[in-house]
Order: structure tokens, then sequence, then C-alpha cells
């Protein structure tokens, strides 16, 4: 029964949800941390978290249990992508759920910071009536620069709008005619919007290009008086130059709801005039919580019992249609990879995918993907899946390409591999899927045949002359070997050539038979391949 670990504070509503999952089992543990952290990762399949639980790649050393982490949220950042990737666990996400929340927040800060709200507050508190000392600005009117004109930034845009304000934007990733069709004056470069903006609202990811876009060299460009908000994440402003900056009167104002480190409890920012903090709270409301809890565990409940993969950061996605169309040749590519491993044990150099006819037109990412988990599993110790198996290959230095041709070969689709070894052996194959799911091999070396790809194979090679089959079925026979299924395939039409045969055995041939096999005067290589059993899937195709 699949487990999952609740990780930082989810709302009730998710949490129901979780108790309402058929076959599904919860924990909540928050606050974990080290090896507490490590040891709980590894008791359970799937993951939900906030932004509060730093996941590291010591977190997920040795686990061989957890399949997925979703973050009830849209940044991933304390998720260490590359080893959750290594170790072969999605990581997905709800990106939409708190967007509305977190732009009312930046507004929130903007409009706070503009009236002095929170030191006016604390005034009264303290017993002051002070009018004259908090005199605040007006936004309408005033220009708002916006960074990053993704959700939560064209959702600022547009409140922004509603206040009157005249909105600057600048996002590498928006065209000036869409920005445009938004009433955003649009900016190529973002230091050049700079010196026009009297508020400065980011919302982009902190990445090595957004990481200190506010720092000691900006501060020249900035207008005076300048307020900034960065209800985004910590880092993109960077702290110091703002201390700086507020210091020397450049910067009029600064409210941030993120921090470089966080939690944070001890800023020189704080209590600085013209300083307004919050404590990363831009998602923190009932609706928000609500709906990214909720779209969490569906993520992850979807993920656990049928495969899915949905806003995944680390795999392509794989919906539910999209499963089920794919699934045969999902087992298809898996099985060849096994079947490639097979015919080449060891010193695998390079590889080419070829897909042909309507496959050709689907997601044949995923579809290479299952090739390169099959070709992997059983000579890694790591468990290979669709996650971490194109990683793994690049990391063991086998070059893999693919090439897609959607016109139709002899079947309506196919797939095939080319494979060359470092001693310069090449084999090619060709599997495809006869009805919904079966899995069969087409060709093999240049062979027409029709093989089943499944359990343990004989891979022979022979001259085409009376008396092969015969031949191994005696030896076979003599070790109590039953042959469930067998295909030959050569050339041309005419006997007597080079010729390629596959048995399937009912059980592993003990060594004796297989050398009895060898033996064979017209045998040139004979060897065993072990693939699943029929209808056997591997664990991350199950559903
Ligand atoms: N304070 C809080 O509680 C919350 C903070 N966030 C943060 O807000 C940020 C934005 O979230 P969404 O709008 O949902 O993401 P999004 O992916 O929809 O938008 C991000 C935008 O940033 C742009 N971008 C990337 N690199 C850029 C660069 N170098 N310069 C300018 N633009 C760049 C992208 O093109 C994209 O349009 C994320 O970092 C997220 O973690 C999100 C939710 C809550
Ligand atoms: O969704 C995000 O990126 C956020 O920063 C929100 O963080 P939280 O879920 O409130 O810890």
């Amino acid at each position: 029964m699949p487990s999952v670990i609740v990780l930082d504070t989810l709302s009730q509503e998710g949490l129901d949800l979780l108790d309402a999952a058929p076959g599904i089992t919860y924990e909540v543990r928050t606050g974990l941390k080290g090896d507490d952290l490590r040891n709980a990762l590894a008791e359970f399949d799937g993951a939900i978290c906030r932004s509060g639980v730093k996941i590291t790649p010591e977190s997920l050393e040795g686990n061989r249990k957890l399949k997925a982490i979703v973050r009830a949220g849209v940044g991933t950042d304390n998720i260490n992508s590359a080893a959750a990737t290594r170790a072969g666990v999605v990581v997905m996400n709800t990106p939409a759920g708190n967007t509305l929340s977190t732009a009312e927040h930046a507004v929130t800060l903007m409009l706070a910071l503009s009236r002095n709200v929170a030191p006016a507050y604390q005034g009264l508190i303290e017993g002051r009536w002070d009018r004259a000392k908090y005199m605040g600005a007006q936004v309408a009117g005033k220009t708002l620069g916006v960074v990053g004109l993704g959700r939560i930034g064209l959702a600022v845009v547009k409140r922004a709008q509603a206040l009157e304000m005249r909105v600057l934007g600048y996002d590498p990733f928006m065209s000036k005619e869409k920005a445009k069709e938004l009433g955003i004056e649009w900016y190529e470069k973002v230091d050049d919007m700079l010196p026009h903006v009297d508020y400065l609202s980011v919302h982009t990811p902190l990445t090595e290009e957004t990481r200190n876009l506010i720092d000691i060299p900006q501060l020249d460009r900035l207008k005076p008086g300048v307020r900034l908000i960065n209800a985004a994440r910590g880092g993109i402003y960077n702290e110091a130059a703002l201390v700086e900056g507020l210091k020397s009167g450049k910067i009029g104002g600064v409210a941030l709801d993120v921090y470089a480190e966080e939690p944070c409890t001890n800023s020189p920012l704080f209590g600085m005039p013209g300083v307004l903090c919050t404590p990363h709270l831009g998602a923190s409301t009932e609706e928000a919580q609500t709906q990214v809890a909720v779209e969490a565990v569906q993520l992850l409940t979807d993920f656990l019992s049928t495969g899915q993969i949905k806003n995944a950061v680390n795999i392509a996605s794989l919906d539910a249609k999209m499963l089920e169309q794919l699934r045969g040749y999902l087992d298809v590519a898996f099985r060849l990879g096994k079947l490639a491993a097979g015919l080449i044990p060891s010193g695998l150099k390079a590889c080419k995918l070829t897909y042909r006819g309507e496959i050709a037109g689907r997601d044949t990412k995923v579809l290479t993907a299952a090739f390169s988990a099959g070709l992997l599993q059983g000579a890694m110790a790591d468990d290979v899946n669709l996650v971490n198996a194109s990683l793994l290959l690049e990391e063991r230095g086998i070059k893999l390409s693919s090439e897609a041709r959607t016109d139709m070969g002899a079947f309506r689709s196919a797939m095939s591999f080319e494979i060359e070894g470092a001693d310069g052996q090449k084999h090619k194959a060709t599997g495809t899927v006869f009805g919904q799911s079966m899995p069969r091999l087409v060709s093999l070396d240049g062979y027409r045949l029709e093989a089943y790809l499944d359990g343990c194979l004989l891979v022979f090679t022979h001259k085409d002359v009376p008396g092969i089959i015969g031949g191994v079925g005696m030896a076979f026979g003599e070790h109590s070997v039953n042959i469930g299924q067998m295909a030959v395939g050569r050339a041309g039409d005419v006997p007597g050539g080079e010729a390629v045969g596959i048995l399937n055995l009912d059980c592993e041939p003990p060594v004796a038979a297989l050398e009895a096999v060898r033996k064979l005067a017209a045998i040139s290589s004979a060897k065993v391949i072990h693939l699943p059993s029929a209808g056997e899937l591997p664990a991350w195709l199950q559903g």
C-alpha cells in the first residue's frame, strides 16, 4: 500500500483528501532535518512539502523507496532537483494555486509601504498620534516596473493597472507584441527600465540571471526614492545593497516577503525606516492553501495509483490519456532496452533509436527514457526509471540519439534500435505492439521475424539448413528445458544463408544445455537474454 509523508503544514482539505484516498496511508511529520529527514523519507513512497523543509542530496542518500515529491506551491528551490532526478524521484509542483494570493500580497506590500501602514500603527500602539510623520505617496499615476511576467507578475500588472499605474515590464520570455497587448511598456534589458520606475516588483525564480538583480552597481541606475518589493525569492535583491541604498537615501522604501536565508528572524533591514517585511506570507491565505494542498494531494495520489505525471519539474509530463496510449510502447521500449543490454552486455558505446509511423508523432522522449531504463536496469545498483535513466546513461558516456519518422514502415508503429559496442560489435532490432499490449520483436540484425519479447530468450545465429530446430530442441529436451515459442528469420527467401532464431524458454537453461546447443555444427552463436515475463510491467509503468 503506497504511503505518503507530509513534511510541512498542509491545509485540512488536503489531509482530508489523503484520508479519503483508497489504498494510501499517510503521516504528517513536520520540522524534520538531517538524519531524521533522511530516515523518514526512506520509509515513504511519496512526500508533500511547502517551502519549509529542505530536501538536500543527503536527505535522499540511499533512498530506494521514495518515488515522488510534490511541492504544494510554486518554487521547488528547497528540493535539490538534481539529487531527486539521480534518485529517480519525480518532483512536481502546483503552479497556479497561489498565484492570486501572492500577487495580492505584492500589491499589499506596495500600498502598505507607500502609506506607512505598519509604522503608523506601531506609533498608535506606543501612544502617538503621528499624522505629520507618516506622509505617504499615492500610487495612481506612478510607474511600476515588473520583472518576470509569468503568472504572478501578470496578476500584479493587472492589479496595478486597476490602480491607475503605468506599467513597464521585463521578461526575456515575453514578446514585445504580447506585452503591448497587455498594456505593458516592454523593455529589452532590465537595466534600461530601472531609471524609469517609482516602484519595482520582481516575480521570477531565483536563478543565476536573477540573483543580485539589484546590487550596489544598480543603485546608481535607480530613480531616487524608488520603492522595491520582493515577494518572489530572497537573493533577487542583494540585502546588503538594500541597506546601503536605504542609508544613502537612494532607495525610498523596501518591502520584502522573502529572504536569502529562511527562516530569517534577524536582518539589518528589520527596523530600518522605510522597511516593511513579512515572513514569507505570499501564499498564506485560506484560499491559496486549500487549492495548493488539494492539487498536491491529487497529483501525488494520481501518480502513485496510475503513474500519471503532471507539473513535473524534472521529467516530461505523462497524463493518464497519454499513459494509456503509450503504455504498450513504453513496455516495448523497456523490453528493447533490455534486449540491447543482453546483446552487448558491456562496453556499449552508442545507441540510436528510430520511431516510425504513428508513434513518431507522440512523446518519443518518454519512450527513449523507457528504453534507457531497460538498457541500464540490472547493470546498476541504483533503481532505474523514467526519471533518472537518461541522466545515468549520460553519466556513463553512452551516446544516445533518436529520430522520429512519421512515414509508416511495415507496421503502423514501430521502434528500432541500433547499438554499437566499444569493440565495434553492432546490432539492430525493431519492436512493435500487436493489439494493445503484446510486445513483439519483428526484426533482428536485418532478419525479419516475429518473436515474443518476453521471458527467457535464446538468441542464436545459424546456417539456414535442415535439422537446426530439431537439434536445438533435442539439446534442450535432454535437459528438460521446454520451448514455449519459437521464431526464425532469414535475410531473403532463399534457404542456405545466415539466419537468426529466437526461442522463448520456459526456464533458465542449464550451462550444459547451452554448451550442447553451441556445439551444433550449423550454430555460430547462442546467448540467453532475460526479459520481463509476458504482461509484467516495470514498477513505474504499473497502474
Ligand atoms: N512569496 C510567496 O509566498 C510566493 C513566491 N512565489 C515565487 O514567485 C515567483 C514567480 O512565480 P510564478 O509567477 O508562478 O512563476 P512563473 O513561472 O509563472 O513566472 C516566472 C516568470 O519569470 C520569468 N523569468 C525567468 N527568468 C527571468 C529573468 N532572468 N528576468 C526576467 N524574467 C525572468 C519567466 O519567463 C516567467 O515568465 C517564483 O519564484 C515563486 O517561487 C510563488 C508563490 C508564492
Ligand atoms: O509557492 C511558492 O513558491 C512559495 O514561495 C510559497 O511558499 P509556502 O508554500 O508558503 O511555504
